[in-house]
């Protein structure tokens, strides 16, 4: 007799719909975990999952049994919606090796360092519209997002965040992202809301024109020798002519890494936790101004040569990872055949998931992980460890594919973030803090930002200005 994974007790059609919390069903996932182990067996209608809650079971299956493991389910709604292009959701295929390798000839550690001087800009564009517009600093963060991301995609400088390119990428990639997780598509298919169709609709028309136009601007560019560096261009320039499906490779990877609204959401969740953390334990702040003072001093921003001489910025970026991963599911895979493990049987065609958050939750690693503690990362020699808290960008051969352009985006904005800035409480009209409690995908919520003991808006104008 098969033994598949212990789970909750399930009802016979709905199988554990209604036991999972869905807007936070890591942590369903994770409380499962305490009962019936590391190894979680549940079942959404008829579609099998299982959620692997710690980090040795998601190396042993996820990358020692690669072979198996790194396929991605299919759900016809997101076709439907026109996002068969994005190859983080394609099958384990050729196709999708292709597209791997595109990304990796843009992305991987070395090649990205050509963006750095882009990042760090679009970074000082931010501390300008933080200090103009500090009430609008959820908006700011996401502008850096996806600023990021088309300059380093299609060398493309978005106006404002009304540029209207920007704008249908929004509108899209939201389309795109609520159906794109398995709880979503799972119920969707069983409770198809009214408009259903003509959403479907309207967002292949608006994906189709989103994928196309900063493609044609890249070529545009190219031909009138202005075009930026940017991994389309690199593409196309190494790409013999008249290749087709080569081409569509190229204008896909590019449309994936920008229409993938979790992606460019990623880099803003992180800065927006970070911003929560600041003004709750305003210590580490206090922390961290010292060590940037001692190191940068305060007359100049500091840029990526100051990265190893400043660990503690570097425990803050960790913790900011670990203390609230932005994907806390990760992006599901998808079993190609039967295995077994553990003296379980794993189904072939089941979705698996790596509880992201159960890890960085994980009491015996990170004592107190409620808490935001940068110094959980240093060793008693105060040395840093090397505990790099790489899980949160995935496993194996899906592993995130942006992950030293996401790294690099956040640190630079944390160090320049911190270098400007005090990030305290907002306060009521009675003059009392208000106070929020943490989320996974924060919301907007009150803060101030204001420049910091040392800083005035003229002088930190000044050095953003000496930098351009
Ligand atoms: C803080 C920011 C980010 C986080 C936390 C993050 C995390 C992740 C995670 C957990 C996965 C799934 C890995 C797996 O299947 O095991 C993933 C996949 C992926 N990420 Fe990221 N990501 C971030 C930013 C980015 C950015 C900026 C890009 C694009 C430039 C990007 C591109 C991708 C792609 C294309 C995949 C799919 C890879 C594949 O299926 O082969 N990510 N990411």
């Amino acid at each position: 007799r098969v033994l598949l994974p212990s789970g909750p007790r399930s009802l016979p059609v709905l199988g554990n719909v209604l036991g999972l919390n869905p807007n936070k069903p890591w942590i369903t996932y994770a409380d499962w975990a305490k009962v019936h182990g590391d190894l979680v067996y549940s079942r959404l209608l008829n579609q099998e999952i299982i959620v692997f809650n710690s980090e040795k079971v998601a190396k042993d299956l996820l990358e020692r049994r690669a072979n198996n493991y790194s396929d991605r389910p299919q759900f016809i709604i997101i076709a439907l919606f026109g996002g068969s292009f994005n190859s983080a959701l394609l099958n384990y295929g050729n196709r999708w090796r292709l597209h791997r390798r595109l990304f990796q000839q843009a992305f991987r550690a070395d090649a990205a360092m050509i963006y750095r001087p882009t990042q760090l800009r679009k970074v000082h564009q931010l501390l300008a519209n933080l200090l103009e517009t500090p009430g609008e600093y959820s908006d700011h963060l996401q502008m850096l997002s996806t600023a990021v991301i088309m300059a380093v995609a299609y060398g493309y400088d978005p106006a404002s965040r009304h540029d209207p390119l920007v704008m249908a990428v929004e509108r899209t990639a939201n389309m795109l992202a609520k159906a794109s997780t398995p709880e979503g598509a799972a119920v969707l298919s069983v409770f198809p809301f009214s408009d259903f169709k003509r959403k479907a609709l309207e967002c292949q028309e608006l994906t189709v024109n989103v994928i196309e136009a900063p493609f044609q601007y890249v070529k545009q560019n190219i031909a009138a020798g202005t075009a930026k560096p940017s991994m389309v261009s690199d593409l196309l320039s190494r790409m013999k002519a008249d290749d087709d499906s080569y081409e569509l490779a190229i204008k896909h990877t590019s449309a994936s890494a920008f229409l993938g609204k979790h992606f460019r959401s990623y880099t803003a969740s992180a800065l927006k936790i970070f911003m929560l953390a600041m003004f709750l334990y305003p210590d580490v702040q206090r922390k961290a101004w010292l060590e940037i003072d001692s190191v940068v001093g305060q007359n100049r921003l500091p840029d990526f040569n100051d990265r190893p001489s400043l660990p503690y910025i570097e425990a803050i970026l960790r913790e900011t990872f670990r203390w609230h991963p932005g994907v806390p599911l990760g992006v599901s895979h998808a079993t190609m055949n039967d295995d077994h493990f553990g003296g379980y049987f794993i189904p072939k065609g089941a979705i698996v998931m790596a509880n992201i958050w159960a890890m960085s939750h994980n009491e015996d690693k990170y004592p107190d992980s409620d808490e935001f503690k940068p110094e959980r990362f240093f060793m008693p020699d105060g040395k840093l460890n090397n505990d790099n808290v790489s899980f949160v960008f995935g496993f194996g051969r899906r592993v995130c594919i942006g992950r030293h352009i996401a790294d690099a985006t956040v640190w630079a904005a944390i160090v320049s973030i911190l270098a400007a800035f005090s990030i305290t409480k907002a306060k009521d009209e009675q003059g009392n803090d208000i106070e929020v409690s943490p989320q996974c995908h924060p919301l907007p919520y009150p803060c101030r930002i204001e420049p910091r003991s040392g800083m005035s808006s003229e002088k930190l104008m000044q050095m953003i200005n000496s930098h351009k």
